[in-house]
């Protein structure tokens, strides 16, 4: 095995005592110890050269290095500057690796600008090239990287990622659960979404308070291509389930009664068979966007 993979508990120890370094609970610093997982989230991301991965949380690097075998190149961004340090001397100096010591996202929401740049440039080495993300991930960000990857143009072509369970639960929840919402709908309006693997978190270090899970996404272009704007499908969804158990139509009315008059939003919802007691929660992705496509073409005929 190769020794940047040896990031066993023991080893992980050393090598932050070495360098002086405390894991950091407040960034999610909680690392994966056991290499057979780490092997298998790779394995699942079916890394190829064609393959620019971008990895969110570099951490030791551990991962890091097992992906830059196969990968076209692999851009690892890490927060905290005392891990950058560490990863990079950990690995060294690779054709095919960009290490970025940065925030990942910008305002904690959107990709940072030097990510995407960076994300842009290697894609334009040739047009064959496809993103995968591919990350154990902080996770009180891991709901922004996921959902910003889905909204941009890029062309991802998959992402594996280690997430708290309790969100890959809501990522794939199905309608009429109490853990279906925005997320799941704007997930699967536009991916396959699959829970690979439960963890437990003994296979972490430090060990989390809560399970995780690995979860696979893989575009639904089919799906993608059905939404007639993403951000506006995006900011529809997030202000819908704001209010999940109201009745759609009065919600539908304080979303939109300053860009449409409310017989609009009547006979939308006449037309869509969508009763007076529908509510948000209970209808499945393909219907929310359909809705939403129906009231997006009518706020920009009266703008
Ligand atoms: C769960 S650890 C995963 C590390 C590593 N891939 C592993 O398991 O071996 C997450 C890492 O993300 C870093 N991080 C936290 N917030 C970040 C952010 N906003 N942008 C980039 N990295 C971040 C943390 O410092 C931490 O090293």
């Amino acid at each position: 095995m190769n020794e940047a993979l040896r990031q066993t508990k023991t080893h992980l120890q050393e090598l932050l005592f070495q360098h002086g370094i405390n894991p950091r609970t407040n960034l999610g610093q909680n690392y994966l110890i056991d290499l057979n997982i780490v092997e298998y989230v790779v394995e699942q991301a079916h890394i190829g050269s064609d393959d620019v991965i971008l990895e969110v949380g570099t951490g030791t690097g551990g991962m890091t290095a097992f992906m830059t075998y196969d990968a076209a190149h692999v851009i690892s961004v890490e927060l905290d500057r005392n891990m950058h340090a560490l990863a990079s001397a950990q690995l060294g100096d690779r054709e095919n690796l960009t290490l970025m010591r940065q925030d990942a996202l910008h305002n904690k929401n959107r990709f940072a600008d030097e990510v995407l740049a960076e994300i842009e440039k290697q894609l334009s080495v040739d047009p064959r090239r496809r993103l995968k993300l591919v990350a154990n991930l902080p996770y009180n960000i891991a709901t922004p990287i996921v959902s910003n990857l889905v909204v941009t143009d890029l062309p991802w072509e998959r992402m594996v990622v280690t997430i708290q369970l309790e969100l890959g639960l809501r990522m794939q929840a199905r309608p009429k659960k109490s853990t279906y919402g925005a997320l799941s709908v704007w997930l699967q309006s536009q991916c396959y979404v699959k829970l690979l693997k439960r963890l437990p978190p003994s296979v972490f270090w430090p060990r989390p308070k809560v399970n995780s899970a690995i979860m696979q996404l893989v575009p639904n272009p089919r799906g993608r291509d059905t939404i007639a704007d993403r951000p506006f499908f995006q900011d529809f969804l997030r202000r819908l389930f704001h209010q999940r158990r109201k009745m759609l139509r009065s919600v539908l009315v304080g979303m939109y009664s300053k860009q449409i008059e409310k017989p609009v939003i009547d006979d939308i919802l006449q037309e869509m068979k969508l009763g007076e007691m529908a509510r948000a929660e209970e209808l499945p992705p393909k219907t929310l966007v359909e809705l939403a496509n129906a009231i997006y073409h009518k706020v920009q005929e009266k703008s």
